[in-house]
């Protein structure tokens, strides 16, 4: 198997705890399932991708990849101090290696205005420049929101705050070829209230961007707004 695709996911009840002051538990479920489908769905279109993995979550995640033929592994229990999302990595990439898998590309379940058009640009310039390690940033440049990794190096990850130095550091030591390159839509992965605000505006303008997760966004769009405020004020 040439390439494949692993996003890792929380149980729903867990995910998108910085969106709380705006989207109440089943609404940020609602939403990340949608974003999630949205992603999956611009997967679905490029012919680069053989295989699609998700790691952790819940029964409904599962479905989400039943429904899109994704496969789909539970995350072990994390055992060290590692954050959960880089053992579940780590957990994907060693079970892809092991399906004869060369090369893992690290999506987050929150990037839903991702394009097709940048994930095969992506792996076009991997493979045309020769690099064992890609990096994509988050619209701060402090995040790693895809990471393209050969799965015959050793490479430790270190998703958390300042992810992608951290991650090129890694890279560094290990004398691993690498890229860092810049995508509007995988840089924008939903974790803030205005995070939230802003892709409530795009999609207004443009909602087959991310139709799905449209559906979802439009009944709660007036509120956003008013909610960041109250926080504001009250902050
Ligand atoms: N399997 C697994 N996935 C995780 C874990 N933590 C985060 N993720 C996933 O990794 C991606 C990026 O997650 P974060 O932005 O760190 O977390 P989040 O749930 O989206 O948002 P917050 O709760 O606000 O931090 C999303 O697809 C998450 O569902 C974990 O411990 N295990
Ligand atoms: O390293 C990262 O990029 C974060 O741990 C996960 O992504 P986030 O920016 O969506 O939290």
């Amino acid at each position: 198997m040439s390439l494949a695709v692993l996003i890792p996911a929380k149980p729903l009840a867990d995910v998108k705890q910085r969106l709380s002051p705006v989207l109440v538990s089943g609404q940020r479920r609602r939403v990340f399932e949608a974003m999630l489908r949205d992603l999956l769905q611009q997967l679905s279109q490029t012919g680069e991708v053989e295989r699609v993995l998700i790691v952790g979550g819940d029964a409904d995640i599962q479905q989400v990849a039943a429904d899109n033929d994704a496969f789909w592994l539970a995350e072990r229990q994390r055992e060290n101090k590692q954050s959960g999302l880089n053992n579940a990595v780590a957990q994907g990439v060693t079970a892809l290696r092991a399906a004869g898998c060369r090369k893992v590309l690290v999506l987050h379940g929150d990037l839903p205005l991702a394009k097709v058009n940048e994930i095969n640009e992506l792996i076009h310039s991997h493979r045309a420049t020769g690099q064992q390690l890609s990096l994509v940033s988050d619209r701060q440049g402090q995040g790693t929101n895809a990471l393209l990794i050969d799965t015959d190096k050793d490479f430790k990850f270190h998703y958390g705050e300042g992810s992608l130095d951290r991650h090129i550091r890694e890279a560094n030591s290990r004398s691993l070829r690498y890229q860092s390159r810049r995508y509007s839509g995988i840089a924008t992965d939903i974790d803030t209230p205005e995070d939230l605000l802003d892709l409530v505006e795009a999609l207004a303008v443009s909602p087959q961007q991310a139709p799905l997760t449209w559906m979802v966004m439009r009944r709660y769009r007036l509120e956003i707004p008013v909610l960041i405020e109250e926080q504001r004020v009250s902050a």
